[in-house]
C-alpha cells in the first residue's frame, strides 16, 4: 500500500517559513511583499484558486491585490492593466489567472508581463531560462511537485519518468525540470499526450507517473508498476448530488494505484496546494531581486 505525499501539509511548512521571512521583513520596518491577482470571468474554479492565493497571501504577510474585470473584456485592457502592474513600483509579483476569455490572446497576455514580475513563471525569458537551467520562477505547478518530491526524499536521479500532457504551464515545463542536472532532475523522461499511441506501454514500465491531463480516474492501477510514485496534477470538479454539487476528481484512479504504488498524491491536498505554496514563494524571490526594494 502506497504512503501519501502530502502537499497540504508540506504547503503549511512552506508557508510557515516564508511567513518567518515576512515576519523578520516587518521587524526591519521594510514594506510587506505584494502580489497582484488579475481574475477574468466568473468561472467558479478560477475564483475559487484566486480567492485561496488571496487568502495564503494574508497566513505569510503579504500585502495582496485583486484586480477583477468581467468575461467580456477586451484584450487591450488587460493590456493596459499589465503596462500598469509592470510600471507599478509597490508591486513585486503579479498573475493573470488562466484559462481566459476566446478573445483575448494568451500568449499575447503573457509575452506582456515583465519577465521580474513573472511569478507565474510563464514568460518566454522565464520558460528559457528554465530551460537552460538558470536562475528564475518556475511555474509553481511543476514547482510544487520538484518540491514535494524533494521534501519526501523521493530518488529521481536515474529514473523513469513518464509525464501524461503537454500543457505549456504543467507538463511540458515538468518534462524538462525532470531532465535537468539540478535537483530532484536527473530522470530520463518520456512525455506523454494525445498522439501518444499506447501510453499503457510506457506508464507500465515507469518509476514515476506523472499524470496532468484533467481525466477523471485515468490512470488505473493495472497502467502502473509495484512500487512507482505517483503524481496526480488533475483537478477536475464532477457533478454530483453532494451540498456543494460537484467533487474534485484527480487523473488517478487512487483506489486501485495506490495499491501498488510506493508513493502517492492525493486530489485533494496533494499538488493544488503545493501550487500555491510555490507562488508565494515565486513572490518572495521576486520582493528580494526586485530593483525597488532598497
Ligand atoms: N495564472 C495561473 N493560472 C492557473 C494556474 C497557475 O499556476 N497560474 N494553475 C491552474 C490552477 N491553479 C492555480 O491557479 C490551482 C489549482 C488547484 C489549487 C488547489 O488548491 N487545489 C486544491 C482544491 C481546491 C478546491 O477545493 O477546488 C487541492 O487540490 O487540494 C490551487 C491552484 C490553472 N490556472
Amino acid at each position: 500500500m502506497a504512503e501519501i505525499l502530502d502537499g497540504l501539509k508540506v504547503s503549511k511548512e512552506i508557508k510557515a517559513e516564508i511567513k518567518v521571512e515576512v515576519d523578520k521583513i516587518l521587524e526591519n520596518k521594510r514594506r510587506a511583499p505584494h502580489l497582484v491577482a488579475i481574475l477574468v470571468g466568473n468561472n467558479g474554479a478560477s475564483k475559487a484558486y484566486v480567492n485561496a492565493k488571496v487568502k495564503d497571501c494574508e497566513e505569510v504577510g503579504f500585502q495582496s491585490s485583486l484586480v477583477k474585470f468581467p468575461s467580456t473584456v477586451s484584450e487591450s485592457e488587460l493590456l493596459e492593466k499589465i503596462e500598469e502592474l509592470n510600471k507599478d513600483k509597490s508591486v513585486d509579483g503579479f498573475i493573470v489567472q488562466l484559462p481566459l476569455p476566446d478573445q483575448v490572446d494568451q500568449e499575447k497576455i503573457i509575452n506582456a508581463i515583465d519577465p521580474r514580475k513573472d511569478v507565474d513563471g510563464f514568460h518566454p525569458t522565464n520558460f528559457g531560462k528554465m530551460a537552460l537551467e538558470m536562475d528564475t520562477f518556475l511555474p509553481a505547478t511543476p514547482f510544487g511537485i520538484l518540491t514535494l518530491l524533494e521534501r519526501y526524499n523521493i530518488e529521481t536521479k536515474g529514473k523513469d519518468c513518464v509525464i501524461i500532457g503537454r500543457s505549456k504551464i504543467v507538463g511540458r515545463p515538468m518534462s524538462i525540470l525532470m531532465g535537468r542536472k539540478d535537483f530532484p532532475g536527473n530522470s530520463t523522461v518520456t512525455l506523454t499526450h494525445s498522439y501518444t499511441k499506447d501510453i499503457e506501454e510506457y506508464t507500465k514500465k515507469a518509476d514515476i507517473v506523472i499524470t496532468a491531463l484533467g481525466d477523471p480516474h485515468f490512470l488505473k492501477g493495472e497502467m502502473i508498476k509495484d512500487g512507482a510514485v505517483i503524481v496526480d496534477v488533475g483537478i477536475t470538479r464532477v457533478d454530483n448530488d453532494s451540498p456543494k454539487g460537484y467533487y474534485l476528481a484527480g487523473d488517478v484512479d487512487f483506489e486501485s494505484c495506490a495499491e501498488k504504488a510506493s508513493w502517492i498524491t492525493p486530489v485533494p491536498g496533494g499538488v493544488g496546494p503545493m501550487t500555491r505554496a510555490m507562488l508565494m514563494k515565486n513572490t518572495i524571490i521576486a520582493y528580494k531581486t526586485s530593483v525597488y526594494n532598497d
